[in-house]
C-alpha cells in the first residue's frame, strides 16, 4: 500500500502562494533571505519595500518566537529583488517538519535562484567568540538521524529528486566570496568557517551534549536553518548560510553561565550593523557574478 500524500504544503499550496504574492509583489525576486532570531534587522537593508503580514498570506504558517516579526518583505538591494523572510519558523513550534521549510518552495516558485539563511546560534568551538559570523560550510542533521527530514513522504518530481546530494549544500563559491568581502570589509578577525548541528529545541543543550555535539565535529549549534537547506538545495537553489554565535554553549561544569534567548536577541542587535553589511555586500556581488557568467554564456 502507497504512504498516504500529506498534499497540506504540497506543490498546489505552494504555487498559490507564490502566484498570490506576485501578483501583489512589486519585484520578482532573486534572491530569499531568512532572517535568524534578533536578526530581522536584515530586511531593512532593502530599499522600495512592500511588506506582507503573515497572517495575510494564503496558506503561509504564522511566526510564534520573539526575534521573529512574522513579515515577508519585498524589495531591491542595488537593483538586485529580494524577498526577506523577518522571521522563520522551528520545529519546537510545533510545526509539521514540511510546514516550516514550506516558505523556501514558494522562494522557489517565485523565481529565487539564490538562498540566504542567517541564524542565531551557540558557539562550540572553544576558538569561538561571542559575536563572531560563521561561514557555514557543512551541516549536521541531528533530528535527521531519527528520521526527522523534510524530504520524508512522497516526493514530488516537480521540486526535486527522490534522493538528493548534501555534500555540496552550501556553495563554494558563495562562501569564497564571503570570506573575501568580509575581508575587503575588514570583519576577518571575527569572520569563521565551520560546522551548523541542528537540534530540536527548545530547550538549549545539557554540558555533557554540547561537549558530545563539539567532539562529533559541530562548532556551532542552533535550531534551525538545516531543514531550509535541505529543501532549497532539493529544488535546485543555491545556498549560502551564516551563523551568528550569540552565545557560549556551556561546556564546563565549574561554570556558571547559562544560555538564554535575551542574550541571543541582544548579540544579534550588537552585530546587526556588520552583518547587514556583509549580507548586503554578498547579495550585489551574487548580481554581478550573475550577470558575469550570462555573459560569458552568450559568448
Ligand atoms: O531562528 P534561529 O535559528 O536564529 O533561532 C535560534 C534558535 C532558537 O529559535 C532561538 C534560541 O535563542 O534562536
Ligand atoms: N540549540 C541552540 N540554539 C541556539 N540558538 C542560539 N544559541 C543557541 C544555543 O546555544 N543552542
Amino acid at each position: 500500500m502507497l504512504p498516504e500524500a500529506s498534499c497540506k504544503y504540497g506543490y498546489e499550496e505552494c504555487k498559490a502562494t507564490a502566484d498570490w504574492l506576485l501578483d501583489h509583489a512589486p519585484v520578482q525576486p532573486l534572491v530569499g533571505i531568512v532572517c535568524g532570531s534578533g536578526l530581522g534587522g536584515l530586511a531593512d537593508m532593502l530599499k522600495d519595500q512592500k511588506v506582507f503580514s503573515y497572517s495575510d498570506i494564503p496558506n503561509f504558517p504564522q511566526s510564534t518566537v520573539c526575534g521573529h516579526a512574522g513579515r515577508l518583505v519585498f524589495g531591491t538591494l542595488k537593483g538586485q529583488p529580494c524577498v526577506c523572510m523577518k522571521g522563520r519558523f522551528h520545529l519546537y513550534e510545533g510545526y509539521p517538519i514540511e510546514k516550516i521549510t514550506m516558505p523556501i518552495r514558494v522562494f522557489k516558485l517565485m523565481g529565487v535562484e539564490t538562498v540566504i539563511l542567517t541564524n542565531a546560534a551557540g558557539g562550540l568551538n572553544q576558538d569561538y567568540k561571542v559575536g563572531d559570523i560563521m561561514i557555514i560550510k557543512d551541516h549536521i542533521n541531528l533530528p535527521g538521524f531519527a528520521g526527522r527530514n523534510p524530504l520524508c513522504g512522497p516526493n514530488d518530481e516537480r521540486f526535486g529528486t527522490r534522493f538528493p546530494c548534501m555534500s555540496d549544500a552550501y556553495d563554494r563559491k558563495l562562501r569564497q566570496l564571503a570570506l573575501d568581502v568580509g575581508q575587503e570589509l575588514g570583519y576577518s578577525h571575527f569572520l569563521r568557517e565551520g560546522v551548523y548541528c541542528v537540534l530540536g529545541g527548545p530547550s538549549f543543550e545539557t554540558i555533557a551534549e554540547c561537549r558530545m555535539l563539539n567532539r562529533l565535529g559541530a562548532d556551532a549549534v542552533g535550531m534551525s536553518t538545516v531543514h531550509e537547506v535541505i529543501v532549497a538545495r532539493h529544488c535546485g537553489m543555491r545556498v549560502f548560510a551564516l551563523s551568528l554565535i550569540s552565545n557560549q554553549a556551556v561546556m564546563d561544569y565549574s561554570s556558571e553561565d547559562k544560555a538564554n534567548h535575551e542574550e541571543v536577541l541582544q548579540t544579534g542587535e550588537h552585530r546587526s550593523q556588520q552583518l547587514v553589511k556583509l549580507v548586503s555586500t554578498i547579495v550585489t556581488s551574487v548580481d554581478q557574478h550573475r550577470r558575469g557568467e550570462s555573459t560569458k554564456s552568450q559568448h
